[in-house]
């Protein structure tokens, strides 16, 4: 089915007030969560907030959080998010990493006790946007098994490297092959994978969404590189933070709440000047663009070049939205 953004940030925003959740923060919030849907990243907007919700009830989410800042080193600061929402908290570090960035040159925002983002991609398209060169990433619950192990021990921990191109080039990667959320979406499309994305239950690998989601047997993006990178990623955000790391948030919680996260953003144009900055991405991306095709009729395209047409379809069309998903929303 398709839904309007109105329809459904009103379908958000009725949830969170049902909970309790302050009108403004509830406004923000339902915002967040409707333009990360009609952005097309519906694995990470309505698909996963019957989980914020469930997290919110809970107590993981505290609706009424505010994060604080820990320690200021320059260019560099250390904030506590004191389990704020995280989709807000994370909006507001990635604009304080690019008020440090106007000052320093860079601008490196490390957060603990954070919950999850949602899209992290949401923040690197915020500093790009504002010209910027946007970095970040979280760390997250044992969702993964590191290169060569059976059991989970390691995070998805998503990576986003955002460039102010025109348009903007984005990557907004989890370190497995396929996110949760994205075996999610195929499975309710009744999609297989388009490469592997984990192992069956004889350790085979496979392209069925449902067992890998059963298994937990998620394939590492890249086998080892991709193991290696959530780990390296784990190690940095934990030390920055001084926040807790996979193993902790695996081991002392109940779930996945406290994770830490790093926000950098870095001013492009005290390094170069704006005319030979457009000149030279140009050229990468024509570069990229124009290399021989392997499927003819399939066209070469940089990442994070599609959400601007993504859009504007769906505030013309209206944005899909998963029946099923729908009818659970509806009856939050
Ligand atoms: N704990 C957490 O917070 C987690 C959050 N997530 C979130 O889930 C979302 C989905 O992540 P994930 O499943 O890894 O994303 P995808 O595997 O869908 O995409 C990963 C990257 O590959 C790019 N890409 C995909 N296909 C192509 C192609 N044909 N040519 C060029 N580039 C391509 C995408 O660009 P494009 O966007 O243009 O398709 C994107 O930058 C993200 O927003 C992520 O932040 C994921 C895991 C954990
Ligand atoms: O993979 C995802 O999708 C995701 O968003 C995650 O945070 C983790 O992989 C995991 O917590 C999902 O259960």
């Amino acid at each position: 089915m398709q839904v309007s953004y109105s329809e459904l940030k009103q379908e958000f925003k009725r949830v969170l007030l049902a909970r309790g959740v302050e009108e403004g923060t509830a406004e923000a919030c339902a915002t967040m969560f409707a333009d990360t849907t009609e952005s097309g990243v519906y694995s990470h907007g309505v698909n996963r907030f019957p989980r914020f919700i469930q997290q919110l009830e809970k107590g993981d989410i505290d609706p009424t959080a505010k994060p604080t800042k820990v320690l200021s080193l320059g260019a560099i600061e250390q904030w506590d998010a004191h389990q704020a929402i995280g989709n807000l908290t994370a909006k507001e570090m990635m604009d304080r990493a690019m008020a440090l960035a106007d000052q320093h040159g860079i601008g490196v925002v490390a957060l603990k006790n954070a919950n999850h983002w949602m899209r992290g991609g949401g923040y690197g398209w915020q500093a790009a946007e504002n010209g910027y060169i946007g970095i970040c990433w979280t760390n997250s619950i044992a969702v993964m098994p590191p290169w060569g192990a059976k059991e989970c021990r390691i995070g998805t921990n998503p990576l986003i490297i955002a460039i102010p191109s025109n348009p903007i080039t984005m990557v907004d990667m989890s370190c497995s092959m396929y996110s949760y959320g994205m075996l999610e979406v195929n499975r309710l499309a009744g999609r297989q994978t388009f490469v592997d994305a984990g192992f069956d239950d004889d350790g085979n690998l496979t392209k069925d969404p449902g067992t890998v989601e059963k298994n937990r047997r998620l394939l590492p993006m890249g086998y080892w590189k991709g193991s290696g990178l959530s780990i390296v990623l784990d190690m940095i955000a934990t030390l920055l933070s001084n926040g807790l790391s996979v193993a902790e948030v695996t081991e002392e919680k109940d779930d996945e709440y406290c994770v830490s996260q790093v926000f950098i953003a870095i001013e492009v144009d005290r390094l170069i000047d704006g005319k030979t900055k457009d000149e030279k991405l140009q050229r990468i991306m024509d570069y990229v663009k124009t290399a021989e095709r392997a499927d003819p009729n399939i066209e070469v395209r940089l990442p994070g070049h599609e959400f601007t047409t993504i859009l504007a379809d769906n505030r013309a069309n209206g944005i899909p939205v998963d029946d099923t998903v729908w009818a659970k929303l509806k009856s939050l």
